[in-house]
């Protein structure tokens, strides 16, 4: 395990939670923690329960039964604003950034629940944070690349200084070598003290640098533990890396 945090704080915490779609139930009472500065990593297949699980936890998918609590607030019935307000921002799937909107007008977009005075102070530190932004500050968020719109996704949620950032699978669509770099820069938010919540497809990248690992599968968590131990886990290597 990269950092011990089993005395810091609980940031999220989820209790028997279930979820369906009308009579199809695609979460089965899912347990799950993340503490305070760790980088926590969800892997499953694809339609294992993943993106319905991010979206009960961010507050647009409806919970059947058990609970959601973020830094000891129950969150389980309260609606996406407040949830984001209490500190739990997610990055969506796709990025889904402002294309036709300057990249510092998404930055300043993410920080609407933030004091004014304090937003060009912020945008300062994601741009020491993603210097790549900096330099293309003034242009269109559409004309980056995929995997400097991923930045900008991340950039853009932090800067609503969220206590956990969810991140939905953002190594999708990405070439090798920008997956790569983006789990770099993910690994290193968390060496910055930053709260991640990463849910990902690509089980190797993402246990490689998680502090603790959860697999989900048909909508129950079937194995957990640090993201390395998972990774030499004899289950995991034959369903999810191909040995
Ligand atoms: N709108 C929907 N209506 C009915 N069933 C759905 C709906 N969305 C998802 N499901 C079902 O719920 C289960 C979990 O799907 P989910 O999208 O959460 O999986 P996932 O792990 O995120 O997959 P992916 O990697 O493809 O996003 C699947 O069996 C899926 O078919």
């Amino acid at each position: 395990m990269k950092n011990d945090h089993t005395g810091s704080p609980l940031v999220l915490q989820i209790k028997g939670l279930t979820s369906h779609y009308g009579r199809i139930q695609a979460l089965h009472g899912i347990d799950l923690e993340v503490r305070q500065g760790q980088l926590v990593a969800l892997v499953g297949a694809n339609g294992a329960g993943k993106t319905t699980l991010l979206r009960a936890i961010s507050g647009v998918q409806p919970v059947s039964g058990g609970s959601i609590h973020f830094r000891g607030e129950d969150v389980t019935r309260a609606s996406a604003d407040r949830r984001v307000r209490a500190g739990i921002c997610q990055v969506p799937e796709g990025r889904q950034v402002f294309g036709p909107m300057s990249v510092e007008d998404n930055l300043r977009l993410g920080a609407y629940t933030r004091p004014k005075g304090e937003v060009e102070a912020d945008m300062e530190r994601m741009f020491a944070l993603f210097p790549v932004l900096k330099e293309k500050r003034l242009l269109l968020a559409g004309t980056l690349s995929g995997g400097q719109q991923q930045m900008l996704a991340m950039a853009r949620a932090l800067m609503g200084r969220p206590s956990a950032l969810l991140l939905d699978e953002p190594s999708m669509g990405l070439a090798p070598l920008l997956i790569a770099e983006i789990f770099r820069i993910v690994a290193g938010l968390r060496d910055q003290g930053i709260t991640i919540f990463l849910v990902e497809q690509n089980a190797h990248a993402a246990l490689s640098i998680a502090d603790v690992g959860y697999v989900i599968e048909t909508g129950a968590i079937t194995l957990s533990g640090p993201g390395p131990e998972l990774l030499r886990n004899e289950r995991v290597q034959s369903a999810y890396l191909g040995m």
